[in-house]
């Protein structure tokens, strides 16, 4: 039997016109019907292919911000996911609504140390159904692994500080006055949080200069699965509440005293705000203030200073840099003792 060939060459550009007809048939078929502004989406991959190149997503929200407005929508794939853009629209989803978007994504397994430690303590000692018996090094191992997340946080928080101090040496100064002042030459303790507003401040502006985690968590809808994130612009004010003063004067009053703008929501915000926010306003004032009152921070002779920049990966990181430290004065030999 013979066999007849028939050669198809396509040219280069049939080619490129037909991938551009399926995309745009395909683009019409997965039209947004919500009517809320957002990125075009295709089947499957949804909003994904609008989305590429090396910008971080938080990066990204804001410049799609700009064009789509302050609650904008894209798919994540098959996922619907609203992005608030702004603090106000922030604090209606978070504390106003914050019920109807309690959900999480099924594969974040954060869930609040306590109920898992109390899981855990309880069940010590006895065999489980596969009868492996939970024992002190399960807790503490569980325990650990549920904290990690809060020591990443708080160690990149003080490393964004202090690359902001070394920016600021002025700011550090005044802070090393303030514990003078307040403080002297005995341990700091907790107690001492209230007296040392100006330190406060700085760490205030460190998480809002540079949020840890600058795009939230995703927040599922209770009713639709729909998923709502934010980026971290609303710690730059809004448009009821500008957040306008310099690092790090926008905590503090005329006065001196602190205040807290409601823009600033660097743990988040209703049902679902951080569990550790407590142990880690604590944790970063004492490392900062015992640091501050013991040690000077400065740029080594020809280094420049740190990049502000940062590089996202499970947290936002400052790039590495170079730091020089100096006892203070009559802190040279360890001879306090606390
Ligand atoms: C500078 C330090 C920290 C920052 C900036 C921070 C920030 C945040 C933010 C923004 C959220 C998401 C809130 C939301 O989705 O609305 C969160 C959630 C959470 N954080 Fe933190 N956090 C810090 C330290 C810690 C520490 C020390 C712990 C534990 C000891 C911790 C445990 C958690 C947990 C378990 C959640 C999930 C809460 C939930 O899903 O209900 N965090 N944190």
């Amino acid at each position: 039997m013979a066999t007849y060939v028939f050669p198809v060459t396509v040219s280069p550009l049939l080619t490129v016109l037909l991938v551009l007809a399926a995309l745009a048939i395909l683009a019409a078929l997965g039209q947004r019907s919500s009517g809320m502004p957002g990125l075009p989406r295709l089947p499957v991959v949804g909003s994904l292919p609008w989305m590429t190149g090396t910008t971080p997503p938080h990066l990204l929200f804001m410049k799609f911000g700009r064009k789509y407005g302050p609650l904008f929508e894209l798919y994540l794939g098959p996922h619907r996911t609203v992005v608030v853009n702004d603090h106000d629209h922030a604090r209606e989803v978070l504390l106003q609504r914050g019920r109807d978007f309690a959900g999480r994504p099924s594969m974040v397994m954060l869930r609040d140390p306590r109920d898992l430690l109390d899981a855990l303590l309880k069940g010590q000692g006895s065999p489980g159904p596969d009868g492996t018996v939970i024992t002190d090094d399960h807790v503490l191992m569980t325990a650990a692994e549920a904290f990690g997340a809060g020591v990443e946080t708080t160690s990149t928080t003080l490393l964004w500080v202090l690359a902001y101090l070394l920016h600021h040496p002025e700011v550090e100064e005044k802070a090393q006055r303030e514990l003078d002042e307040e403080v002297g030459e005995r341990a700091v303790r907790a107690a001492d949080r209230g007296r040392l507003p100006y330190l406060d401040s700085i760490i205030n502006e460190g998480m809002r200069i540079r949020p840890v985690s600058p795009v939230l968590i995703p927040h599922i809808a209770m009713s639709d699965s729909s998923q709502v994130t934010r980026p971290s612009t609303p710690n730059r004010g809004s448009k009821s509440e500008p957040c306008h003063k310099t690092f790090p004067d926008r905590f503090l009053d005329d006065q001196g005293q602190r205040v807290t703008p409601s823009c600033f929501l660097p743990f988040g915000a209703g049902p679902r705000i951080c569990v550790g926010e407590s142990l880690a306003r604590m944790e970063l004032f004492l490392f900062l203030s015992s640091m501050l009152q013991r040690m000077s921070f400065m740029l080594p002779g020809g280094a420049t200073p740190p990049n502000l920049q940062g590089r996202l990966g499970v947290v936002l990181q400052p790039l590495p840099y170079k730091v020089a430290v100096r006892p203070r004065a009559g802190w040279e030999v360890s001879t306090h003792v606390n």
